[in-house]
């Protein structure tokens, strides 16, 4: 049985495996510029993140109907659940679909589909974050947001993801105060590939409540010392930043440092089926590679529950919690 665990930072979008995208393509008659799976695997070397960025925009023209992204969901879930997943904090990408003619129904109603029968079904509790382009307009993503506003009982909080650099959070400003005015909660990526003032900017005109990455804070120590302080919730996802070039190699990865520096990190999939695993692949692979003791493991999955966005159901919380304390390393 694998370590129970939540997890924060996975973009639904990057579930979708090359056997489900070719089922859409056929279901859906959408042509994809692949002979077949292992074809489209080997276009999975990426040199950085817009490298992946453009193949993951590229095969979400597969995705066209509430079932498409009920399937898309359902197959995530079951995966997520095998690995010891029992609650997913899920971002989606609206802007992506709209651009296409997919409706923000369609999206949000069809991931409905399986996120409300998740519980039951796969004993994993799940939440909706929505995520901004960053290198989209700021109006974009206020026009977004007011298209989401039906929906909001089933989306919890506001993320923003895409190409970092050169796309400063403070440009979002003003979208962020109008999420938060409508009760939302708040996470961006920052310091994945840009730099730690990054992290400062979303946590400051942002007011965001997790950093999704933060993985360059290392190179500020007063950000650092902050992040410790405030137990900051960062979504590290480690075998993405191998596969993105964020770190050389995962023996290389900062992880261990970062936890004896105290921060409150978590480990996550971030596209899992374009970096090689899911949630409790990253887990082995550090446990693996990097040589975390069963007690940092522990650590790591007890950070995720304390992190995750279950104000509103802290029995969960408190149930997962105990599971974790229960757990015996096998
Ligand atoms: N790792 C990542 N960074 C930024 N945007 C993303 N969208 C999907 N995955 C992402
Ligand atoms: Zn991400």
């Amino acid at each position: 049985m694998p370590l129970p665990k939540a997890e924060l930072h996975l973009h639904i979008e990057g579930t979708l495996e090359p056997e489900l995208a070719f089922e859409l393509a056929g279901r859906n008659g959408v042509p994809l510029p692949y002979a077949g799976t292992d074809a489209l695997r080997e276009a999975y070397r990426f040199t950085d993140l817009q490298s992946f960025l453009n193949l993951y925009y590229e095969l979400m023209a597969v995705l066209r109907t509430e079932q498409d992204f009920a399937d898309l969901a359902d197959a995530y879930l079951a995966r997520a659940a095998a690995q010891g997943v029992r609650h997913a904090e899920i971002f989606f990408d609206p802007q992506a679909h709209l651009a296409r003619g997919v409706g923000m129904d369609t999206v949000v109603e069809g991931l409905w589909r399986a996120l409300g029968r998740s519980e039951e079904k796969h004993g994993v509790s799940t939440r909706l974050i929505m995520c901004f382009l960053r290198d989209e307009t700021a109006e974009s993503a206020m026009r977004t947001l007011r298209a989401a506003q039906p929906y909001l009982g089933r989306i919890t909080g506001v993320g923003l993801d895409s190409a970092e650099t050169g796309h400063p959070p403070a440009k979002f400003r003003e979208v962020y105060e109008a999420a938060t005015a409508l009760g939302l909660r708040r996470v961006a990526h920052a310091g994945e590939e840009g730099p730690p003032e990054y992290i400062t900017e979303a946590l400051d005109v942002l007011g965001v409540e997790r950093v999704d990455h933060g993985l360059r804070c290392t190179e500020d120590p007063e950000l650092v010392e902050r992040l410790v302080r405030d137990r900051v919730p960062l979504t590290l996802c480690p075998l993405s930043n191998v596969r993105l070039r964020t770190v050389d190699a995962l023996a290389d990865h900062p992880l261990p440092a970062m936890l004896d520096a105290g921060l409150m990190c978590t480990v996550n999939s971030d596209d899992p089926a374009y970096f090689g695993g899911y949630a409790g692949d990253n887990f082995d692979a550090v446990r693996d590679t990097l040589g975390l003791s069963e007690e940092r493991l522990r650590d790591l999955a007890r950070n995720s529950f304390h992190a995750a966005f279950l104000d509103d159901d802290e029995e969960r919380r408190a149930r997962c919690l105990a599971e974790v304390e229960a757990y015996t390393f096998g």
